[in-house]
């Protein structure tokens, strides 16, 4: 909808409102076409003002629209038919103008901003370009590489740097209607020809060619498989090379083949599903709108090894005070040093002081005694970790929340070495954790609501993607990692090499391949669990343990002191330790050539497809049992943690909505062969829920939560 008004005599005031961002659903549209025309038609309205109700302009077009067959009237006419008015058309901007709501401020004649305001051009980011004139105006208005520099990453700019590239007209710390009014006032009657965007030549760029094959070049890089960012670099092309009507015809047919793509699907999926796991809720039935987060207003975090040392920081960078506590003193100094030049590093990117007087450092478990949250983040070792918690349990204030960063180990032993085991959750980081995106929030059985809530809020504050999820060996994300990197090392065995299987897996689109992946985090980590496990025997080569089939290759290898970069040998050869370029190594290919001759295995020649439906449908089918079993609410949840977390393509949308798009016929098809072929690899054995959906139809990834919640009431 859009609301008509007349202020200050003679402006025409049309004020968008479709809460909670004023998104341009069909019947805005109408309501903008409506109210246009009625203020161009009032005689006593010399000029126009357009703005959002509640603080925000407009978050573009409505995405869940998308879906459905398209009604109510085209953007596309109805922006052009703003920037042709005779009258003076302002758009006043708070919040956000982003997508479709920069390109209806794109057709206005002027553009004033709040100074806190964010506008960009985030289409890509949906699989799309800006399709509304914005891939055409853009570089008119602002000159050709910042425009293709917006339009390929889709970043937000804030008002000041909109001034400065030439988006807005005005900045205001002000009420920024009162400011677009007084401007539409002052500019009442004005000629119009040189406002109009789609009327300005692009400007001019030296080397056309050369700056396009650069851009090009670049973003395939960096899309690793994404078609929209191309499109949005052939698009601006169109804007630069020709007229401004074919450019429009070009936009259009780009954009028709993005729209109905399988990627444009996975990334605005994607989108929902972000938004969808802060609504997190526990199988008990707490939700995320019924539980109160405790008030959070010092935080420690224990242990500095690199985990620790990325979660003090983060936390820093969020503006809270931490305690951070290392026993050992040598070690102490060492993260302290090692911070404070993570702190100004960052400090200088972001362009602030750094808040280096955020973190207190201490090697006494006592400075605890005052805090209101602490983030364990020692070795990871269970016996280590109990004692931590019984410590923590008797120095903390009573209702300080405990949360352990494990990657894995069992939340609620934690839990039961405490005095309130309601008051722990895992708070599980990526690394480089003040880095990567995702925190997965893990409760125990006796995990309350509310410290759920607590750790869910402070993830946010730190600028995480925050997933609430059930206890469990590995959580949701390193559960379904064992089985992928388990079979890549099948493979191996079976006759591929690391390289082969890299590269299936980063044309894929992750960012790294699985070995390549491992020689970065160290090989030694997985080893020393598994030989806490007593899976992993040192001078044991079987193939079949605790009756199923195990690959000791990774353990081999680290009995050779091949432990990846940081010893420059591991899955491949790097020229020096801590070196990161990896090189094939002959003599890895070598002693898998010795390991199959060892263990009567004849190498055959493996393809992509199998590469990727080895190392991918365990992980999904695994993906089906962590629903069935509830530790995760729903796929959504553990796709937001595969992109987040684990480097997932965002345009194949994360592993469950993958398996939606192959068709779960297939994935339980192909499932059922590998099992049949391996049938000493029991999770190989396609998952009862991924049949109940192909029995039932497979319905759309959206429709999953109601099968498992009649799933769950069946038992
Ligand atoms: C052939 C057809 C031609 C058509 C041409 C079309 C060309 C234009 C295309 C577009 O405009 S695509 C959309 C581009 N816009 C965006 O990508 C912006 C997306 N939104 C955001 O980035 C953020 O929501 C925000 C605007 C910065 C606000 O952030 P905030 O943190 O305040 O709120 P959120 O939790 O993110 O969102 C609240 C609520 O609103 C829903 N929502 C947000 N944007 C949209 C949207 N564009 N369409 C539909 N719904 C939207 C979001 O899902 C949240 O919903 P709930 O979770 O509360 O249900």
């Amino acid at each position: 909808m859009a609301q008509y008004s007349r202020i200050s005599g003679s402006v025409g005031l049309i004020t968008l409102k479709n809460p909670p961002v004023n998104a341009l659903s069909a019947a805005v549209r109408q309501g903008i076409v409506d109210t246009v025309e009625k203020a161009l038609c009032d005689p006593q309205v010399k000029s126009v003002v357009i703005c959002g109700q509640d603080g925000v302009f407009c978050g573009g077009a409505d995405v869940k629209e998308f879906e459905k067959s398209m009604s109510g009237p085209p953007l596309i006419p109805m922006i052009h038919s703003i920037e042709c008015a005779t009258k003076p058309m302002v758009a006043a901007i708070e919040g956000s103008a982003l997508g479709g709501g920069l390109e209806l401020a794109l057709g206005c004649h002027y553009r004033i901003a709040h100074s806190k305001a964010r506008l960009g051009l985030p289409e890509v980011t949906l699989g799309l370009l800006p399709a509304a004139g914005g891939s055409q105006r853009l570089p008119r208005l602002i000159g050709v590489p910042a425009a293709l520099d917006l339009i390929t990453t889709g970043r937000h700019v804030t008002a000041a740097e909109a001034l400065q590239l030439g988006i807005v007209d005005q900045v205001t710390d002000h009420k920024t209607v009162d400011a677009a009014v007084k401007f539409a006032l002052s500019v009442a009657g004005k000629p119009l020809d040189a406002r109009r965007i789609s009327t300005y030549p692009c400007p001019v760029v030296t080397d056309l060619d050369a700056l396009f094959e650069d851009v090009m070049q670049k973003v395939r890089q960096s899309a690793r498989g994404a078609i929209a960012p191309i499109a949005c670099v052939q698009a601006v092309r169109a804007a630069a090379t020709l007229p401004y009507t074919r450019g429009m015809e070009r936009e259009k047919e780009l954009m028709a083949t993005l729209f109905t793509s399988g990627q444009a699907r996975a990334l605005q999926y994607n989108f929902f599903a972000q938004r969808a796991v802060g609504k997190w809720r526990m199988p008990s039935g707490a939700r995320w709108d019924t539980s109160t987060p405790r008030p959070v207003h010092k935080v420690a975090v224990i242990g500095l090894g690199t985990m620790g040392r990325g979660i003090a920081v983060a936390l820093a960078q969020a503006g809270l005070p931490v305690v951070t506590v290392e026993a050992q003193e040598k070690q102490l100094m060492e993260a302290k040093r090692v911070m404070s030049d993570m702190l100004k590093r960052g400090a200088k990117r972001r362009g602030v002081a750094p808040p280096l007087d955020k973190i207190s450092y201490s090697s006494n478990i006592q400075d605890l005694a005052d805090v209101d949250l602490v983030i364990e983040a020692v070795f990871e070792d269970m016996d280590l970790k109990k004692k931590v918690f019984l410590q923590l349990s008797a120095v903390c204030k009573p209702g300080t929340l405990l949360c352990t960063n494990t990657s894995g180990l069992d939340v609620d032993q934690l839990a039961s070495q405490t005095r309130n085991p309601e008051l722990v959750v895992g708070m599980h980081f990526f690394a480089p954790a003040h880095v990567m995106k995702l925190l997965e929030v893990v409760y125990g059985p006796r995990s309350s609501p509310q410290a759920v809530a607590t750790a869910m809020q402070l993830g946010k504050k730190m600028g995480k993607i925050s997933v609430a999820v059930g206890n469990c060996r590995g959580f949701v994300g390193n559960r379904m990692l064992k089985l992928y990197t388990e079979q890549a090392s099948f493979l191996l065995e079976e006759g591929a090499t690391p390289d082969l299987v890299d590269r299936a897996i980063e044309e894929f689109g992750f960012p790294m391949g699985v070995f390549r992946m491992s020689d970065l985090s160290g090989l030694d980590i997985g080893w020393r669990v598994r030989k806490e496990m007593k899976l992993a025997v040192p001078g044991q080569s079987a193939r079949i343990r605790e009756g199923r089939r195990y690959s000791p290759l990774g353990d081999l290898l680290c009995e050779q002191g091949r432990f990846g970069q940081k010893t420059g040998r591991g899955w491949y050869r790097y020229n020096k330790p801590g070196d990161r370029v990896a090189h094939s190594d002959p003599w890895l290919h070598h002693f898998l050539e010795e390991y199959r001759a060892q263990h009567g295995l004849v190498a055959r020649r493996i393809d992509q497809q199998e590469i990727l439906e080895r190392c991918l449908y365990p992980m999904i089918n695994e993906g089906f049992r962590i629903l069935q079993d509830g530790i995760a609410a729903g796929p959504e949840d553990i796709d937001v943690i595969y992109v987040f977390g684990y480097g997932w393509p965002r345009h194949c949308g994360g592993p469950m909505f993958y398996a939606s798009m192959v068709g779960l016929e297939k994935v339980l098809e192909r499932l059922e062969h590998y099992y049949q072929a391996h049938p000493d690899v029991p999770y190989l054995q396609p998952c009862s829920l991924l049949r109940r959906l192909v029995a039932i139809g497979s319905p759309p990834v959206q429709k999953w939560r109601e099968v498992i919640k009649n799933l769950h009431s069946q038992l």
